[in-house]
C-alpha cells in the first residue's frame, strides 16, 4: 500500500488533499498537525514530549515512534498494535537489520508497525541482487520478514513500511513496485504526489498506487476487478478498473471505472445515479480493488436498483427505509407520526430500552433490540443523521483508549441486589484441573469469571500452586529503577523535574510545596466525606496510640518504655492510575497522631504541575509540612536521599506500583540512605468466605471491588459446602456486576486471575485463608465473629454481611494500608505504631545495683568481656 506523508510546511491542493483522503492511511510528520476528525486512519510520528495516550484517544490510528527512544518505548496504557516503531536509517551493510534485533533485546519489540528507514540504493541493490537461482524470496523482501520476526505484533502481524532515508524525492515508480512486491507499505512524502493534469514533476497518485501495491490482473486485457461497496461496506456490484479510469476517479472524487464496452466509464453522468468516492483500497493479494462509494438513486444496478446484488437486509435495509419515510412518509403513517411528535419518540426511545434492559430470553433479548434500534434510526433520521455518521462515532470510540466512568445516572440502578438465578437455569459448575487452566482476560463479550476448583480434587502441590502469587520479574524492575535513582541522588531536583516531565508528562519549575497549602474550594459533598474519614480514622488510630510502661523487675531496678515518633517521614500517595486521596488520609492521620514532626507527602502531579486538590486537603488536614510534586521511583529516592527542595526522610511509607515499591526497597537495603519503609505493599488482594448463607451479590460486588483496582489485582472466593446454584448464582452476579463497571476492561483482566475453591467446612477455608495471608478477608456468613478467634494471617478482616471491603478503604477507622503477597504473616499494616519507635530506659537504685550485680557480672565472664564485668564491680566497690 502507498502512505502519504504530509509535513507541516506542505500546502496540498484541494483535489491532491482529497484523494490522499481516499487512501486507507496517511501519516503526519507532526501529531499536532493532524487531522484526526475522520477517514482515514492517521499514523503520526510522536515526540517524548507528546502525550501519547492523550494522542490516541483523541483519535490518532497509530503513533509512529523511534524505536530507541527509550522515552517513548516503554509508553502504556494502550494496545501497542497502536505503534509504529521506527528504525532510522539502517547503515549500508546492516542487512540483517542489527539495528532491530538490537532494540529487540532490549524489551521493546511490541507493535503493530514498523518503519524501516533505507536509502534507494538499499532498495535496488537488495531487488537487484536476486539471484534467480536461490532458493527463498529476495533480499528486500527478506529484510522485511526479519522486521516481521523481530518485532513481536500485538494483536496481529507486524506491517512493516518502508521510507526513504533522506527524502522522499528519490521515488520513483520502479522503486514503489520493489517495495510493493517485497510485501511492504512505502511512505512517500504527498509533496511529490500529484493528481489529475496537475503531475508535471511528480508521481500520479493513481500511478504510484499501483506500482507501491504490486496491483496486477489475471485478466488478457489487463482490467482489475472492482468491487463497489456503499458506506456499509454493502456489495453494490463489480467492475473494472486500470491506470487510466483509476487517476480518473482519483483526480473527481468519483466512482469512474473502465467499460469494457465504452472505455471510460463516468458512473452516473447520464442517468444521475452518480457515487461520491468515500474510499479505494486494494485487496490481500493485489489483484482487486475495492471502492467504498456513497450512491445515488437510483442505484448502481443497471436495473435501477440499489445493488446488483439484491435489497439491502437488517440496519442497512432498516435505515434506508426510515430516511425514505422521512422524505415520503403518507400523513398517518405510525413514522410519520414518529418524526412529527418528540416527545412520543422519546417515550417509546425509553419504553424500549427499559424492556431491553429487562430482557432475559435471548430471543426476547434480540427482539427488543430490535424495536430499540428501529426508534434509535427514527431519531437519527429527524436530526439529519445516517448510520455512516453512527458508524463514524462507533469507530472513533473504538480508538478510545481512555475509557468514560459510564455511571449510570442516580437512580438507574436498582438498590436492591437482583435475585440469584433460577436453579433450574443454572449450568453445571465447571471444575478445571489447574494444569490445564489457561489463565487469560476474557474478551469482550465473554463471561466475566474466577478459576473454579474443588479442595477434594486437588493435590498438595496444586493446593500450594493456588497460595502463589504472580511472578513479578523484579530483576527486570530494578534495572529500571536503579539508574533512576542514582540519577535524584547524582542531580537532585534536576533529575526529579526531568523524570516527572518524562513519567507524568507535568513541566515543572520547581518540585516541592510547602505548608501552608493553597487550598481550593470542594465540592460540599467532598469535603464532608473528607471530614468524616477523617474523624473515623484519627479516632481509631488514636486509640492505638501506647501507653507508657514502667515494671520493677527486682528491688531497685526499674525498666521503662515509652514511645517517641519518628522525626521526619515520607508517605507516598499513588496517582498513576487512579487519584488515592484516601491513601493520603490513610497515611498522614497516623503520622499526625502520632506526633511527627515533619510530613512529607509525595504525589505524582497532574499534567499541568498541579496537585489533586483533595489530596491538598488532606494534606492540609493532616498537618503535611511539605508536598512532593513527583510520583514513582524519583519520588521515592527524593524523600530518602534529599534533594535541594526535597527534605530528607527517616520512614518511608505507602502503597505503589512495582517501581515505587522496587526504589523502597533500594533505599531501605542502602546504608547511605539511613531510611526504613513500612512493608512491601503491592497490587490489592481480596479473599472472600461464603457459604449458603451469603448474599451472591454481595459476596460478588466485593470481589470486583478488588479486581478493579489494576490487572494485577487478586480476588479470590472459599465457597464452604455451597450448591452448584448457588455457586451459579456468585458466577452470575460477578458476570453481570462486572459487565457494568466502568473499568470493565481492567476486571476482565484481574478476575480470570483469581480463583474460587470449593472448600466443605469453615475450618478448612479458614486453613486456606490463613495459608495464603491475604491483605483483606472477608467474613460473608451468618455466624461471622464467632470465626475470628480462628483468623492467624490477615491485614484486615471484614466481618459479616454488611461489613463490605470499600468502607475499610475510605471511612470506618482502619487502615487501607495493607501488606499484600503473603506478607500479612509477617507484616501489620499500617498503624499509629508504624510512626513511632519505642524506647526504653532504666534505673537502678543503690540496693538495685547491688541486687543484680553478681548475675551481670557472672556473664560477663561467661562471655570473657572484661570491661563489662568491671563496670559493675567498680561500682560495688563503693556501696
Ligand atoms: N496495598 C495497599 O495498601 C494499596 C493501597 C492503595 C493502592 N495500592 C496499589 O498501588 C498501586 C498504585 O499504582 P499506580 O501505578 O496507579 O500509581 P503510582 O503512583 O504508584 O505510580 C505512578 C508512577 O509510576 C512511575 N512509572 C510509571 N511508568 C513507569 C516506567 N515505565 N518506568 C519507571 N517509572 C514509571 C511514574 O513515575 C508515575 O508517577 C496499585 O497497584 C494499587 O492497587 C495498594
Ligand atoms: N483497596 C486499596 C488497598 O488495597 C485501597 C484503596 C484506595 N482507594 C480505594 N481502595
Amino acid at each position: 500500500m502507498l502512505v502519504p506523508k504530509i509535513s507541516p510546511s506542505q500546502t496540498l491542493g484541494p483535489a491532491l488533499k482529497r484523494a490522499l483522503g481516499l487512501l486507507p492511511s496517511v501519516l503526519y510528520t507532526d501529531a499536532s498537525e493532524a487531522n484526526v476528525a475522520g477517514e482515514p486512519a492517521v499514523w503520526a510520528q510522536v515526540s517524548a514530549s507528546d502525550d501519547v495516550q492523550a494522542l490516541l484517544n483523541s483519535g490518532l490510528s497509530v503513533a509512529v515512534i523511534g524505536a530507541d527512544d527509550d522515552d517513548l518505548a516503554h509508553v502504556g496504557g494502550f494496545d501497542r498494535a497502536r505503534l509504529a516503531l521506527r528504525y532510522a536509517s539502517a547503515s549500508e551493510d546492516d542487512s540483517d537489520l542489527s539495528t532491530i534485533t538490537r532494540a529487540a533485546t532490549v524489551g521493546i519489540n511490541r507493535a503493530g508497525a514498523v518503519i524501516l528507514d533505507l536509502t534507494a540504493q538499499q532498495i535496488s541493490a537488495a531487488t537487484d541482487s536476486v539471484d534467480v537461482e536461490a532458493q527463498g524470496p529476495p533480499p528486500l523482501a527478506a529484510l522485511v520478514r526479519a522486521a516481521e520476526r523481530q518485532v513481536i505484533g500485538a494483536n496481529g502481524p507486524v506491517r512493516v513500511l518502508v521510507e526513504l532515508s533522506g527524502s522522499s524525492e528519490g521515488w520513483t515508480l520502479g522503486l514503489l513496485s520493489r517495495v510493493g512486491s517485497a510485501g511492504a507499505s512505502a511512505v512517500v512524502d504527498a509533496g511529490i504526489l500529484g493528481v489529475g493534469d496537475d503531475c508535471t514533476g511528480r508521481l500520479e497518485l493513481g500511478a504510484a498506487l499501483v506500482a507501491a501495491c504490486g496491483l496486477s490482473s489475471d485478466r488478457t486485457d489487463g482490467l482489475v476487478t472492482t468491487v463497489v461497496v456503499d458506506e456499509q461496506r454493502a456489495c453494490l456490484g463489480v467492475a473494472y478498473s486500470n491506470g487510466a479510469s483509476l487517476a480518473a476517479a482519483l483526480a473527481s472524487g468519483d466512482g469512474v471505472y473502465w467499460s469494457r464496452k465504452r472505455g471510460l466509464w463516468h458512473k452516473g453522468l447520464t442517468s444521475g445515479a452518480t457515487q461520491t468516492l468515500v474510499g479505494v483500497s486494494v485487496d490481500c493479494d493485489a489483484d482487486a480493488l475495492c471502492f467504498r462509494v456513497r450512491q445515488q438513486s437510483p442505484g448502481f444496478c443497471h436495473r435501477q436498483t440499489n445493488s446488483c446484488f439484491g435489497p439491502a437486509a437488517g440496519l442497512a435495509r432498516l435505515a434506508q427505509t426510515v430516511a425514505d419515510r422521512r422524505l415520503n412518509a403518507p400523513e398517518g403513517s405510525y413514522t410519520r407520526r414518529l418524526f412529527d411528535d418528540s416527545a412520543l419518540l422519546r417515550a417509546k426511545i425509553v419504553e424500549e430500552a427499559g424492556e431491553l434492559a429487562d430482557a432475559t430470553d435471548p430471543a426476547d433479548v434480540a427482539f427488543e433490540a430490535a424495536d430499540l434500534l428501529y426508534f434509535a434510526m427514527v431519531k437519527c433520521a429527524a436530526h439529519g443523521v445516517s448510520l455512516a455518521d453512527v458508524e463514524r462515532s462507533l469507530d472513533r470510540k473504538h480508538l478510545k483508549v481512555i475509557r468514560r466512568p459510564g455511571d449510570a445516572k442516580p437512580g438507574a440502578i436498582p438498590a436492591e441486589p437482583k435475585a440469584p438465578t433460577p436453579a433450574a437455569a443454572i449450568p453445571e459448575v465447571s471444575r478445571t484441573s489447574i494444569q490445564n487452566a489457561g489463565i487469560r482476560a476474557a474478551l469482550p463479550g465473554e463471561k466475566i469469571a474466577l478459576r473454579v476448583y474443588s479442595a477434594d480434587e486437588l493435590s498438595e502441590s496444586e493446593r500450594d500452586a493456588l497460595l502463589q502469587r504472580p511472578l513479578v520479574d523484579s530483576q527486570e524492575i530494578m534495572r529500571r529503577v536503579r539508574p533512576i535513582v542514582d540519577a535524584v541522588r547524582a542531580r537532585g531536583d534536576a533529575a526529579v523535574l526531568e523524570l516527572t516531565a518524562k513519567f507524568d508528562g507535568a513541566q515543572m519549575d520547581s518540585v516541592v510545596v510547602r505548608a501552608p497549602f493553597n487550598v481550593p474550594e470542594l465540592p460540599d459533598s467532598v469535603r464532608a466525606a473528607i471530614d468524616q474519614a477523617y474523624a473515623n480514622v484519627r479516632c481509631f488510630h488514636a486509640a492505638q496510640l501506647p501507653a507508657d510502661s514502667a515494671v520493677e523487675t527486682m528491688p531497685g531496678v526499674t525498666c521503662r518504655r515509652f514511645s517517641r515518633a519518628i522525626e521526619r517521614v515520607g508517605l507516598y500517595v499513588p496517582g498513576g492510575t487512579a487519584v488515592l486521596p484516601s491513601s493520603a488520609l490513610m497515611l498522614g492521620v497516623p503520622a499526625q497522631v502520632a506526633g511527627c514532626r515533619e510530613i512529607v507527602l509525595a504525589t505524582p502531579p497532574r499534567p499541568d504541575g498541579s496537585i489533586v486538590p483533595e489530596v491538598l486537603y488532606v494534606a492540609h488536614k493532616v498537618g503535611a509540612t511539605a508536598i512532593v510534586k513527583a510520583g514513582g521511583a524519583q519520588a521515592i529516592a527524593a524523600m530518602a536521599y534529599g534533594t535541594e527542595s526535597v527534605p530528607k526522610v527517616d520512614k518511608i511509607c505507602g502503597p505503589g506500583n512495582q517501581y515505587v515499591t522496587a526504589a523502597k526497597m533500594l533505599a531501605q537495603n542502602d546504608s547511605d540512605a539511613m531510611v526504613s519503609i513500612d512493608m512491601p505493599a503491592g497490587p490489592s488482594e481480596i479473599l472472600v468466605v461464603a457459604d449458603a448463607t451469603s448474599n451472591p451479590a454481595y459476596v460478588a460486588s466485593d470481589l470486583l471491588s478488588q479486581a478493579e483496582h489494576g490487572p494485577d489485582s487478586q480476588a479470590v472466593l472459599l465457597a464452604v459446602g455451597l450448591s452448584a446454584a448457588q455457586m451459579a448464582a456468585i458466577e452470575a452476579e460477578i458476570d453481570t456486576q462486572a459487565a457494568r463497571l466502568p473499568r470493565v476492561d481492567i476486571v476482565r483482566q484481574s478476575v480470570p486471575k483469581g480463583f474460587c475453591l470449593c472448600v466443605s467446612s469453615m475450618a478448612d477455608a479458614l486453613a486456606f485463608s490463613n495459608a495464603y495471608a491475604p491483605e483483606h478477608l472477608i467474613l460473608q456468613t451468618d455466624s461471622a465473629s464467632d470465626y475470628v478467634k480462628d483468623i492467624v494471617n490477615a491485614g484486615s478482616v471484614f466481618v459479616g454481611h454488611y461489613s463490605p471491603e470499600s468502607c475499610g478503604d475510605y471511612a470506618s477507622g482502619t487502615n487501607h494500608t495493607l501488606p499484600t503477597y503473603g506478607y500479612s504473616k509477617m507484616y501489620s499494616g499500617v498503624n499509629t505504631a508504624t510512626f513511632l519507635k519505642h524506647i526504653t530506659s532504666q534505673e537502678l537504685t543503690r540496693d538495685g545495683l547491688a541486687n543484680i550485680a553478681q548475675t551481670v557480672m557472672t556473664l560477663a565472664e561467661v562471655e570473657e568481656l572484661e570491661a563489662h564485668r568491671n563496670a559493675v564491680a567498680i561500682r560495688l566497690k563503693d556501696l
